[in-house]
């Protein structure tokens, strides 16, 4: 067998004149790349921009859930309620199923580049005092909204200068019928709120408490939707604690003549609370105290419009004096 002399230092070498092929090295698939990885300082920049990556996901607004060990931030001053976080959501709310979106905080941060897409929003009891200005705030924030009204004690004016937008539907529908809409959020503040009105009629008032939440919250199961129920002070009744607190259970008559409303209101959110620990439902529980504003009926007989009231008949009672006064 041939061979080929070669010079190697001091010594030669003899070796066969086939070529043969080296033995693979052994790790030579680990090795290779290592070695590629750490010529020419390659290994600082990768390290280097997993460092940039990191620092800036990091930093980058996130649209988390606003859910935090199970306490939901109502964002306005009158209650924050403590739900059950031991339930966890069986449904994933109409907007997540056609947006794709998970844990989007529909009303909170907007991730940095997305505009923030409009939801659709039915709002019962939309046509009332409160109802209207919720349905502005709607409007303008880029959502769609349904308004669902028997027109007991709203009124058309309050929402007319919607009328013509495209984003703006109204239902003349009472809830205690049931109710088939695909939207993304419920609003329920379909009840009368002033005394005057709701010992009107209080198997009425109690029925849509009770028959109006029930199928607003079946609405909500079946869609997937969240829910709010816009509930009342009344449910502490005649309290025996001064401030109340939303831990505070209340000091109710349960027979009494305004109990259509203040038993009613603690019923519905009796249900709303069971829909969200049994059903998984999503919702909110906003306990409203004494309003007043644009919209409000002067004799509804509430606290806020009986002392306006009063205060016009004072001030017209002055004036026709000091006129005949001379
Ligand atoms: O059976 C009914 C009763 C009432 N309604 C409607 O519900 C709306 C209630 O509006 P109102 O102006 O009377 O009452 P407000 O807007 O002040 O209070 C409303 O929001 C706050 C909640 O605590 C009250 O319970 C809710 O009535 C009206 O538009 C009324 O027509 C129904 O759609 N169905």
């Amino acid at each position: 067998m041939g061979s080929e002399l070669i010079f190697r230092g001091h010594e030669a070498q003899h070796v066969a004149d086939t070529y043969s092929p080296k033995p693979p090295k052994p790790w030579a698939s680990v090795t290779r790349p290592i070695g590629y990885l750490l010529r020419e300082q390659r290994l600082v920049f990768v390290l280097v921009g997993i460092a940039i990556a990191t620092v800036g996901f990091t930093l980058l607004p996130s649209s988390r859930s606003p859910y935090v060990n199970g306490n939901v931030p109502i964002s306005n001053e009158y209650v924050r309620y403590d739900f059950d976080s031991s339930t966890h959501l069986t449904h994933k709310p109409a907007y997540e199923r056609r947006f794709g979106l998970t844990n989007w905080n529909s009303g909170g941060k907007v991730p940095l580049g997305l505009k923030r897409k409009g939801l659709r929003i039915v709002v019962t009891g939309g046509a009332g005092f409160v109802g209207s200005h919720l349905v502005d705030r709607l409007i303008e924030r880029g959502d769609s909204v349904i308004v669902v009204d028997n027109f007991f004690t709203g009124r058309k004016e309050n929402v007319m200068h919607h009328f013509g937008n495209p984003r703006f539907e109204l239902i003349r529908h009472d809830v205690v019928e049931p109710l088939l809409l695909e939207v993304d959020q419920i609003y329920h503040l379909a009840c009368p709120a002033s005394p005057v009105h709701y010992k009107f009629n209080p198997v009425k008032t109690i029925k849509t408490n009770v028959v109006g939440t029930l199928n607003m919250l079946g609405l909500a199961k079946r869609i997937g939707a969240r829910f709010l129920l816009t509930s009342t002070s009344e449910v502490y009744g005649d309290p025996l604690q001064h401030p109340q607190v939303e831990t505070y259970w209340g000091n109710v008559n349960p027979i009494g003549v305004r109990s259509c409303y203040d038993e009613g209101k603690r019923t519905a959110e009796t249900l709303t609370m069971d829909y969200h620990r049994g059903a998984g439902v999503e919702v909110r529980i906003a306990r409203i105290f004494n309003t007043y504003g644009p919209r409000m009926c002067i004799d509804d007989g509430r606290v806020v419009s009986n002392f306006v009231a009063q205060v016009k008949t004072i001030v017209y009672i002055l004036y026709l004096y000091m006129s005949l006064k001379g």
